[in-house]
């Protein structure tokens, strides 16, 4: 088995450049199929997620080819197939996106039920009830979504929770429906603004994304396109506060600065010297952060993705820090991991208790989810002696190179056999 094994003390150091979006980049392949022209998409981030959407179009029956995904060229004219059953689709969330897609272009899809992390139920009532509004028959039996329209028409609809995916899947549906469809309370993460770029570059008329109102008025036709993704949010969030956790100085390249405030922002409360260039941003780590409050919120607020990075820098911050996971209900479990290394956090409920330590020490650990992996490896970097973290799965999900990237910083880290 794989498992990575960190040696700490070194604090990072240098420049690091940032890769395409996970969370965009996942919606926009699945997009590409909207219509029969070829589509090019840019800047994808090469992860494990990426290459099982690589499969689910192969499987559909579009064409494929790439660069080591740094440019991917999706010909959708010779899809033959509707259904995007098996491993590929419940091996992650962003599969379900194939379902606005097919439904978008075909009238007709089937997508096994989607996985992804483990970090609650994550219903997909949203999706559903915006496909149904706008005219689809959609059903759910042995674990297989089912969506069937004969025409789709535009519509109103309300979102009961702001749902990144729900807003992206009835974009994907509505683009060629008949008439006008507004989503209302829709999620504004950057991803969504750039999957509607994406859908307008290819003729979509989508306005409003980037906002609580997103409007649609449906096209006929859609042509193909050549799309560069946007950078990951994510990613360079979680260097950042690796660089502030090793008490380094790093500078994080390729990212768009005002997507990266919420996290500036609290690193900055906690005493973090943040310097923003136009296209960059570079992190001065101190020796004692002070602790802070957090709260998970919808863009833009903190995002849920760097709860779990951002707890492992709480835990050794001077103070009690309390942090609020409010999109996911189940997104604690690094919490035990950490425990194994000394850090000091009471759980109740959706709410972490963080006392900070002096120092955490190197345990063996598992990555129970992706950013729950991410968070291990900042607890790796800073926990006293080594640290050996398993199920590496998850962490290839969605971070291209980490071990390679955290290297060139000078993270003493390493994949091995064990
Ligand atoms: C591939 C992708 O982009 N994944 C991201 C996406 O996940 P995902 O799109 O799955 O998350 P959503 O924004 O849909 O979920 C937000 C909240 O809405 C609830 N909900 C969602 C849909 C629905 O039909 N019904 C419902 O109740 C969920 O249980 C959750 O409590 O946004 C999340 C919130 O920023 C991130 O953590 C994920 O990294
Ligand atoms: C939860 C995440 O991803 P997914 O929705 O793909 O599981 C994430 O990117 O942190």
């Amino acid at each position: 088995m794989e498992k990575l094994l960190i040696k700490s003390g070194n604090k990072l150091q240098g420049k690091i450049r940032i890769s395409g979006a996970k969370n965009a980049a996942v919606a926009i392949i699945p997009a590409a199929i909207l219509s029969g022209d070829i589509c090019f998409i840019e800047n994808l981030p090469k992860i494990n997620d990426v290459r099982q959407l690589e499969q689910i179009l192969l499987q559909l029956g579009a064409e494929v080819e790439h660069n080591h995904f740094s440019k991917m060229k999706i010909n959708a004219s010779t899809i033959n197939n509707y259904e995007a059953l098996g491993d590929s689709a419940r091996s992650m969330r962003a599969s379900y996106y194939f379902l606005g897609a097919m439904l978008g272009r075909f009238g007709k899809a089937a997508v096994s039920l989607p996985g992804g992390c483990n970090i609650g139920v994550r219903p997909i009532d949203q999706h559903i009830k915006g496909f149904e509004a706008l005219g689809a028959k959609v059903t759910i039996e042995h674990g297989v979504v089912r969506a069937e329209a004969k025409e789709l028409i535009g519509a109103s609809i309300y979102l009961d929770v702001i749902s990144v995916g729900a807003t992206i899947n009835i974009m994907l549906a509505a683009v060629k429906a008949k008439g006008v469809t507004t989503i209302e309370n829709a999620a504004k993460e950057p991803h969504v603004v750039d999957v509607a770029n994406f859908l307008n570059a290819m003729g979509a008329d989508i306005k409003g994304a980037g906002t609580d109102v997103i409007k649609i008025n449906g096209v006929e036709e859609l042509h193909g396109c050549d799309h560069m993704v946007i950078p990951d949010q994510i990613e360079a969030g979680t260097y950042m506060i690796a660089a502030a956790a090793t008490q380094g100085n790093v500078t994080i390249e390729n990212v768009i600065p005002y997507h990266l405030e919420s996290i500036s922002a609290k690193l900055m409360e906690m005493g973090v010297v943040i310097k923003e260039y136009d296209d960059s941003v570079q992190v001065i780590g101190k020796e004692r952060l002070k602790s802070v409050d957090l709260k998970t919120l919808p863009y833009p607020g903190f995002p849920t993705d760097l709860q779990q990075p951002m707890s492992v820098l709480l835990t050794i911050a001077e103070g009690t820090s309390v942090v609020t996971e409010s999109i996911w209900e189940n997104r604690f479990r690094h919490v035990g991991e950490l425990k194994r290394m000394g850090a000091n956090i009471k759980v109740e409920g959706r709410v972490a208790v963080i006392e900070g330590v002096e120092k955490l020490s190197g345990a063996e650990v598992q990555a129970t989810d992706l950013r729950a992996g991410a968070a291990m490896v900042i607890a790796g970097l800073i926990g006293e002696g080594e640290t050996l973290i398993s199920n590496l799965i998850h962490i290839d999900r969605g971070y291209e190179g980490l071990e390679e990237k955290m290297l060139s910083l000078g993270g003493n880290i390493k994949r091995i056999q064990a």
